[in-house]
């Protein structure tokens, strides 16, 4: 299928950069592997082409040559600063790529090759190919939330969100309300999603008002809220998470993102989270691991969630880890089995996650007090749901018709 844009590249500059991908890493590890993302391809370099971002075409001129494998190179004939960090920008990105494809990741962070050029008369196409096309659902709401969240630093670098900290409102416990929750009431610590739509199911719930649907989640007896903040995909957004925070909903939140940069955990932080979602089928284990840390350094709690048991053992493998989520959903189809959380908590597998002393969130797919129990059966002391009680026109009622009973005291 032919697709024609405008030719683009991505932006960049020095802070941009530093501010990407590995910028946390630095900043914690005085050894940065420098030799690897600052390994330069001699004198011919691939360049970028983001669907995404449209920018004018930077001073770069270039030749062309087609490769065999359909993907476009250009030899520079001249170069500045700028391009060569855009250079290492595109090696950044195909480095995390490979990194994480060898730990069984198939979600690339990046569109990781240019796409062909063709040229008719004045104006630049391109073809859409393999390399530019996302694959699944997931993987093009995580290019999207690259392009998103680079947009957003720029409006409100770290430095910034670093000073509102001093504002932001105290964090609550998050793990500590499910266990509390589980002892007093004998099933899972409930985490309600206040979700509008999603990629899956469409919109629902369209009379959709986030504080009205939180509080009846706390009424009907919910641990924690999870809210949703992305815009594009889930219709949701940050500016529901800080209006349920501030309308005295005392359940802890969590911040549904797809977090791909370490900035985006101070930004749920600033905005009144007390939780965030880490997914392991997007982030490679350094990131998991140094996303953690930056999580118990701001007093938030880290949900890791995996799908698969490739994924969990990548997780039991980094220490700290505390709450973990088995989604039930392949996020890449959009295929729901709640099997999916018994199978990945039996065995060995199940030991080690007790031994850890892991609390293990079922999620997704949750829609009967017969799925409760058998979740509950399977090992988990807490599920996240979202369709099966966001829909119901009273969610406290939602609650109730879940569990099969009254758990508001
Ligand atoms: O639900 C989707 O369509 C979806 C698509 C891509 C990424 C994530 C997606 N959903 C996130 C979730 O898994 C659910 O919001 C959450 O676990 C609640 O599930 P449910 O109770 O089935 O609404």
């Amino acid at each position: 299928m032919e697709c024609m844009n405008a030719m683009s590249l991505r932006a960049s500059s020095p802070a941009k950069i530093a501010a990407q991908g590995f910028s946390f890493q630095q900043s914690l590890n005085p050894v940065p592997p420098k030799s690897a993302f600052f390994r330069l391809m001699p004198q011919t370099h691939m360049l970028i082409h983001s669907p995404f971002k449209q920018l004018s075409l930077p001073a770069i001129k270039s030749q062309q040559f087609e490769l065999k494998d359909g993907s476009a190179t250009v030899s520079e004939t001249k170069t500045s600063e700028g391009d060569a960090l855009k250079v290492k920008e595109w090696e950044v990105g195909m480095f995390q790529d490979e990194v994480a494809a060898s730990q069984g990741i198939k979600i690339r962070r990046r569109p990781p090759t240019g796409p062909p050029l063709h040229y008719v008369g004045p104006f630049e196409f391109r073809l859409q190919n393999e390399g530019n096309t996302p694959r699944n659902i997931l993987e093009e709401i995580v290019w999207h939330k690259d392009v998103e969240v680079s947009q957003m630093k720029e409006k409100k670098p770290l430095g910034m969100l670093k000073k509102l900290l001093d504002n932001a409102p105290p964090v609550r416990d998050f793990i500590g309300a499910l266990k509390e929750a589980n002892s007093r009431t004998g099933f899972p610590g409930l985490i309600a999603e206040v979700k509008k739509a999603s990629p899956s199911r469409g919109v629902l719930r369209e009379d959709f008002d986030p504080v009205q649907i939180a509080k009846a989640y706390e009424k009907g007896g919910a641990a924690c809220l999870s809210v949703l903040t992305d815009e594009k995909y889930f219709q949701g957004g940050f500016g529901n998470l800080e209006a349920i925070r501030r309308s005295g909903v005392k359940c802890p939140l969590l911040c549904k993102e797809f977090v791909i940069d370490a900035w985006q955990i101070y930004y749920a932080r600033v905005n009144g989270a007390d939780a965030i979602l880490l997914i392991a089928a997007v982030l490679p284990d350094l990131d998991i691991k140094y996303m953690t840390k930056i999580c118990k350094l701001l007093g938030l709690t880290a949900l890791v969630e995996v799908h698969d048991e490739r994924e969990m053992d990548r997780v039991l493998e980094i220490d700290g880890i505390e709450l973990v989520g088995i989604n039930n959903r392949d996020l890449g189809t959009f295929k729901v089995d709640i099997a999916n959380t018994k199978k990945l908590l039996e065995g060995e597998r199940g030991e080690r996650i007790r031994q850890k002393g892991i609390t293990v969130v079922g999620e997704s797919g949750l829609f009967t007090p017969a799925d409760i129990a058998y979740v509950q059966e399977a090992g988990v002391k807490a599920v996240l749901v979202g369709e099966s009680i966001v829909k119901q026109n009273d969610p406290s009622v939602g609650i109730a018709q879940l569990f099969g009973k009254d758990i508001s005291s």
